[in-house]
């Protein structure tokens, strides 16, 4: 038996340790203890970072910790926030920092499927990512048939005369909705083509049913996204912080998915397949399901899949990644398309600016067409134009769809922002909801104006660029911003061509927080007159 002293000895030791540990050692001797920190508990726990999210103020917070306490500002004992770009952006994302299990717990699907968004391993996400470079890359979606056919079946068919009837019956229409419609529809069309993707646009009571499912479960995402485990623990103790429902809309949601994409597997499988029309083709599906059987070939039988839901090759692989991708295109430009209209419904000398550029298309993008014979101008044309260039890059700086942190994790021993022996395994995150209000490089950052864009000298242009971040950057750079481009700046045109609009009712349009985020009040009602 120890004698009294030793055990109080043994006991005073330990205390010393977890003193020294817990409080000392993180508060006063880590490297990160010499960064400001947002507060005095960061250096010890990780509280206060996840109130700040579980509360959805992330954003708003960590932008104005930023003006006050510089470029990086210690988040959590082993958490930064990174706002510079020299010492940031350019060594995390640019130098190829590892994303964090951030992106696994949100964006997995199917259960246990990753997809490219959400792969850590840096060799497994650029062979996924090769597969499907070229088929998003700028040139080949602007000399792509099926987006030019697709584009103009949406544009004439559908988005268009929905306008015409707001303008002849003088009703105003909500366009918030109808925005995540048009960018899900000439998204899903690229991606399986027109009679196999969605028509949320004509089919108001699907969208409804889709966008519910899709943004109801969104309060919830903090338990799964932050705190998996301990979410896991409270429902094996009986407790459900994220509700069955939840679960339910994330299956429905798959499951229509996966059908959408048995669909696709069907056009391509059957001897017809090769004279599927441009419009139907389903380009991106196409493309991932040739790749990876040029990639399994090379394996040998027990490396391919051996999961009974995988009842063709690469069902589910394909499955996660096309779902991430259509997901990932309706909410962001949905968004940005809302914000567009509504700053554009506030300046009728710049619509009629914008009219005066759009006409210079050869054709123009009028509506009704004035010949039967009439095709979409070059896509690189109306990619090309100006102003309307400088209004769509404005719209994703001032409203940027996804402005939430980007979490990466410090690979080694680092320095950032100035700060030298940041150790490995730190989480390091920037924002570009900060980045794009440094008023430095944006003056009057709160302010909408296009005209930035045009009148910056080429350093100036330069800065902004560097500091512009609404598609992320480095190896982990958004894949879908030139179809996402090409499908907005179409909406764009083939609105301000033939309309104005007049705000109605914009209640509710500031920004909401979050790592993606739309309008507070999800909705802008707009009136389009018939120029
Ligand atoms: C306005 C439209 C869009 C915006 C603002 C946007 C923004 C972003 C941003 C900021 C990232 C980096 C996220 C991070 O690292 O945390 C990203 C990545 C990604 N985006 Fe987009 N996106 C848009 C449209 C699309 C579309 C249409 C697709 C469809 C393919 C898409 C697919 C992806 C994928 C797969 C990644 C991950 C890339 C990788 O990990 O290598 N996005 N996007």
């Amino acid at each position: 038996m120890p004698s009294f002293s030793v055990s109080v000895a043994a006991g005073i030791a330990i205390l010393a340790a977890a003193v020294y540990k817990l409080i000392i050692y993180p508060a006063f001797l880590s490297p990160l203890s010499k960064i400001p920190a947002a507060n005095w508990t960061v250096h010890f726990t990780s509280l206060w970072i996840n109130y700040i999210r579980y509360t959805n103020v992330e954003n708003a917070t960590v932008y104005e910790l930023h003006k006050k306490k510089g470029p990086i500002v210690r988040m959590g004992p082993a958490e930064l926030s990174v706002n510079c770009y020299e010492g940031g952006l350019k060594t995390i994302y640019t130098g190829g920092f590892p994303k964090t299990e951030f992106y696994i717990n949100r964006f997995m699907n199917y259960g246990d499927i990753k997809n490219m968004f959400c792969f850590i391993d840096s060799k497994t996400h650029s062979t996924r990512k090769r597969m499907l470079s070229n088929v998003y890359s700028k040139s080949v979606v602007l000399a792509s048939p099926t987006a030019r056919a697709t584009s103009k079946a949406i544009l004439y068919d559908r988005l268009l005369p929905i306008f015409q009837i707001s303008s002849d019956s003088k009703n105003a229409i909500e366009v918030h909705s109808l925005d995540y419609a048009y960018a899900m529809d000439t998204f899903m069309a690229y991606q399986f083509g027109l009679d196999i993707g969605t028509n949320f646009i004509q089919d108001v009571e699907k969208r409804k049913r889709y966008l519910h499912l899709f943004f109801s479960r969104r309060p919830y995402l903090f338990w799964t996204t932050e705190l998996p485990k301990f979410t896991a623990w409270m429902h094996r103790l009986g407790v459900r912080l994220v509700p069955q429902w939840v679960d339910d809309a994330t299956v429905a949601l798959e499951t229509w998915n996966l059908d959408v994409c048995d669909k696709a597997e069907a056009l391509l499988s059957s001897p017809a397949a090769g004279s599927t029309p441009a419009i139907s083709y389903p380009a991106i599906y196409a493309v991932e399901r040739a790749k990876f059987q040029e990639a399994d070939l090379k394996l040998p039988p027990q490396m391919t899949a051996k999961d009974p839901r995988q009842t063709y090759p690469r069902r589910l692989d394909i499955a996660s990644d096309m779902y991430d991708h259509n997901a990932a295109a309706h909410e962001t430009s949905g968004d940005t398309l809302t914000w567009l209209y509504y700053e554009m419904s506030l300046r009728p000398a710049l619509q009629k600016q914008l009219r005066d550029e759009l006409l210079t298309l050869a054709p123009p993008i009028l509506f009704p067409t004035p010949s039967a014979d009439f095709e979409l101008p070059d896509p690189k044309k109306v990619d090309a134009l100006p102003l309307l260039d400088a209004i769509l890059q404005e719209t994703l700086r001032r409203w940027v769809s996804v402005p939430g942190g980007q979490p990466r994790v410090t690979p080694g021993v680092c320095s950032l922002a100035g700060y030298d022996g940041i150790p490995g395994g730190v989480r390091v995150q920037s924002a570009a909801y900060t980045l794009h209000r440094n008023p430095e490089v944006f003056p009057d950052p709160e302010a909408w104006k296009p005209e930035r864009w045009l009148d910056a000298s080429v350093d100036e242009l330069n800065e902004m660029k560097r500091w512009f971040w609404a598609f992320g950057s480095g190896g982990r750079m958004c894949i879908g911003n030139n179809i996402a481009i090409h499908s907005m700046k179409h909406a764009i045109a083939g609105i301000y061509t033939n309309f104005t609009t007049t705000v109605v009712d914009a209640e509710g349009i500031e920004q909401d927080d979050g790592f993606t985020a739309g309008p507070k009040g999800n909705k802008l009602w707009l009136q389009f007159h018939h120029v």
